[in-house]
């Protein structure tokens, strides 16, 4: 496939999966600017879309006064509206969308996946170690998430899939001797990737805590620089309760960077937005489905322009 029919499918695709966080903002945009002059009125009214599209309400309240900046009083066409709503938003998201890059000098390099249940840890663990393994590394899995049998199961399937080796320990194991062994056989073979999964229990945050502290600190023992990264995965679906767990792990460990999943078919997309504003921390990659090929890297300008409707009419 041509490198532009490759890009213009993945554009197809996220536009596809942000449809529905995309069509209330864009057909919003339309109903909202059709022969009417950009007044005080028309701002709060461009601001309420915008925070309805979870994009925050400090951060929507900005981007309406920005796109208002040069247009006050005067009539504007709704496709202009998007394309400066595109600008906005890219302009938010192209600091953080900074790709997931290995560490060659470290072997491996231990990167602990961190996330509340059922967010896509797994899943993305299974999709960075299928990219990770096209791209001729060795990678191992750590079954860390040890209180469910069947999150065990799912890391070890993808294990079989991508040709990676999974340590696993019995169910209701303790995690971080579990992630110990990971490391020293991850070590002992000189795979280049160790992706460590955890367990997600937001709502026993002192427990959450405890065992990730615990986690860290073994890990530590083999490798004072480990982890290497902390990557939050994060469900686009939960919208803004998104920014609180980034709050809340951002306390029990170094996050260093974010996989937003689920933007397929979710119209809380724009929380990514939110979070970037916020936060800054690196976007590495968004999922936009349940299969292996279903991660990609974070492309803020295409991200933009898919979330604002520009290009779908
Ligand atoms: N539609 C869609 N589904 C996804 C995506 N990523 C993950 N999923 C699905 O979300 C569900 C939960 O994903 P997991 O990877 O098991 O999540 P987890 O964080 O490991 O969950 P626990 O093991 O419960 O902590 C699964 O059914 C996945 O197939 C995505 O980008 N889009």
């Amino acid at each position: 496939m041509s490198e532009t029919k490759e890009k213009k499918s993945w554009f197809g695709k996220l536009r596809d999966g942000l449809k529905r966080s995309s069509s209330a903002i864009s057909s919003g945009i339309t109903d909202i600017f059709t022969k009417r002059k950009l007044d005080d009125d028309v701002i709060e009214e461009l601001e309420e879309l915008l925070i309805s599209g979870d994009l925050g309400v400090t951060t929507a309240a900005r981007i309406a006064a920005n796109i208002a900046k040069t247009r006050y009083d005067k009539e504007i066409a709704p496709e202009e509206i998007r394309a400066a709503l595109a600008d906005e938003v890219a302009a938010i998201l192209d600091p953080v969308a900074i790709p997931f890059t290995l560490d060659e000098s470290r072997k491996p390099h231990v990167a602990l996946i961190v996330g509340v249940n059922g967010s896509g840890k797994t899943t993305t663990i299974g999709k960075f170690a299928k990219q990770y393994r096209a791209a001729g590394k060795k990678v191992v899995l750590a079954a860390g998430d040890t209180f469910r049998a069947a999150a065990v199961e799912q890391l070890q399937v993808w294990g079989q899939r991508t040709g990676c080796d999974v340590v696993t320990t019995k169910v209701g194991g303790d995690a971080a001797g579990l992630a110990y062994s990971a490391m020293e056989k991850a070590k002992a073979d000189g795979a280049d990737l160790l992706l460590i999964d955890t367990a997600g229990r937001l709502q026993n945050k002192s427990d959450l805590m405890a065992e990730l502290e615990k986690v860290l600190r073994v890990i530590k023992k083999l490798d004072p620089d480990a982890p290497h990264s902390c990557l939050l995965v994060l469900d686009a679906t939960t919208g803004q309760n998104a920014l609180n767990q980034v709050e809340i792990f951002g306390k029990v460990c170094n996050v260093t960077g974010l996989v937003m999943t689920k933007l397929d078919g979710t119209a809380r997309g724009g929380v990514l937005v939110a979070i970037a504003d916020r936060f800054g921390l690196p976007v590495h990659a968004i999922g936009v489905g349940e299969g292996e090929d279903d991660l990609q890297p974070f492309a803020a300008r295409d991200f933009a322009r898919a979330l604002s409707g520009v290009g779908s009419l």
